[in-house]
C-alpha cells in the first residue's frame, strides 16, 4: 500500500451482498465504520471480519473509527484483519506517533473535518502529524447535527485544494461526493483518492449499483485527465 494513487473508496458497507456489488463495480477500498459513538453500527464486527477476509487484493478493507488510543486501535485492526485504518476522532499527535512506531505495517488515514472557519487549524494539523500519517482524508462537518462523517454534505473545495497543496502525504477527498460532482471535485482539488457514502445509496439506504458504477467511472476518467494535464 505504499504508492496509493487514483483510488476509489466507498464507506458504510452493511453486508456481504453490498460488498460484492462494490467489488464487481471496481471499488478499491471498502470502509467499515465500527464501534461508532452512537453505538449503532450498521454491521456486526463478525460480519465485517468475514467480508474483509474475502476481499481480493488490491481491494482492501479499511476500519473507520473514532478510537483515540493507539493500543486499542492496533488491537481492533488486528481483530478485523485490516491493513488500513481511518481515524475520525480527535486523536492526540502522540497517539498517532505511538501507533506508527508500534505498527509500521498499518496504513493510517487521519481525517480533516472541514467546518466554516477551521482551515488554519487543519493546515496546522497537517504540518504537525504528516510524518506519522500515510494519508489524510477530508470530510464535512454538519453544524445542525454535530456529525463529522457520512453527512452527505460538501464543503469549501478551496480548503481541500489548499490541504492537498500543503500536505506532503496524499489526500483522499470525501464529503458529499456523488456520481454527478466527483469529476469536478477531482479536477478542482487534485486529490490522490476519493471516498463517498450517503450519495451512493438508494431510497432503501443500500448502495445503488448504477450510482456506484457511475461514481467509479467518473472518478477514473477524471484521475486520468489530471494525470495527463
Ligand atoms: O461512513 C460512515 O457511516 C461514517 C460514520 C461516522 C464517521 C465517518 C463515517 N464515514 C467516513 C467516510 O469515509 C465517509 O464516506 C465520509 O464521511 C463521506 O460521507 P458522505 O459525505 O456521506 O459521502
Amino acid at each position: 500500500m505504499s504508492d496509493v494513487k487514483d483510488l476509489v473508496q466507498v464507506a458504510g458497507i452493511i453486508d456481504a451482498e453490498e460488498a460484492a456489488l462494490l467489488a464487481e463495480e471496481g471499488v478499491d477500498w471498502f470502509g467499515f465504520p465500527l464501534r461508532l459513538p452512537s453505538g449503532k453500527d450498521d454491521i456486526s464486527e463478525a460480519a465485517a471480519t468475514e467480508i474483509i477476509a474475502g476481499l481480493k487484493a488490491p481491494q482492501e478493507g479499511v476500519l473507520i473509527s473514532y478510537m483515540t488510543d493507539a493500543d486499542e486501535i492496533s488491537a481492533f485492526t488486528t481483530q478485523l484483519g485490516v491493513k488500513a485504518v481511518q481515524l475520525h476522532g480527535d486523536v492526540e499527535p502522540e497517539q498517532l506517533r505511538k501507533l506508527k512506531a508500534n505498527r509500521p505495517d498499518l496504513y493510517v488515514l487521519k481525517s480533516l473535518v472541514v467546518k466554516e472557519d477551521n482551515a488554519e487549524e487543519l493546515l496546522k494539523l497537517v504540518d504537525e502529524v504528516a510524518d506519522v500519517v500515510d494519508m489524510f482524508i477530508t470530510d464535512t462537518f454538519n453544524p445542525a447535527t454535530g456529525a463529522k462523517g457520512a453527512t452527505g454534505l460538501t464543503h469549501d473545495w478551496n480548503v481541500s485544494a489548499e490541504l492537498v497543496r500543503r500536505s506532503p502525504k496524499p489526500l483522499m477527498m470525501a464529503g458529499g461526493l456523488s456520481p454527478e460532482n466527483v469529476a469536478d471535485a477531482i479536477r478542482f482539488v487534485k486529490p490522490a483518492a476519493v471516498d463517498a457514502h450517503s450519495l451512493l445509496e438508494g431510497d432503501d439506504r443500500r448502495k445503488d449499483r448504477a450510482k456506484v458504477a457511475k461514481f467509479v467511472a467518473e472518478s477514473r476518467k477524471a484521475f486520468a485527465e489530471i494525470a495527463g494535464s
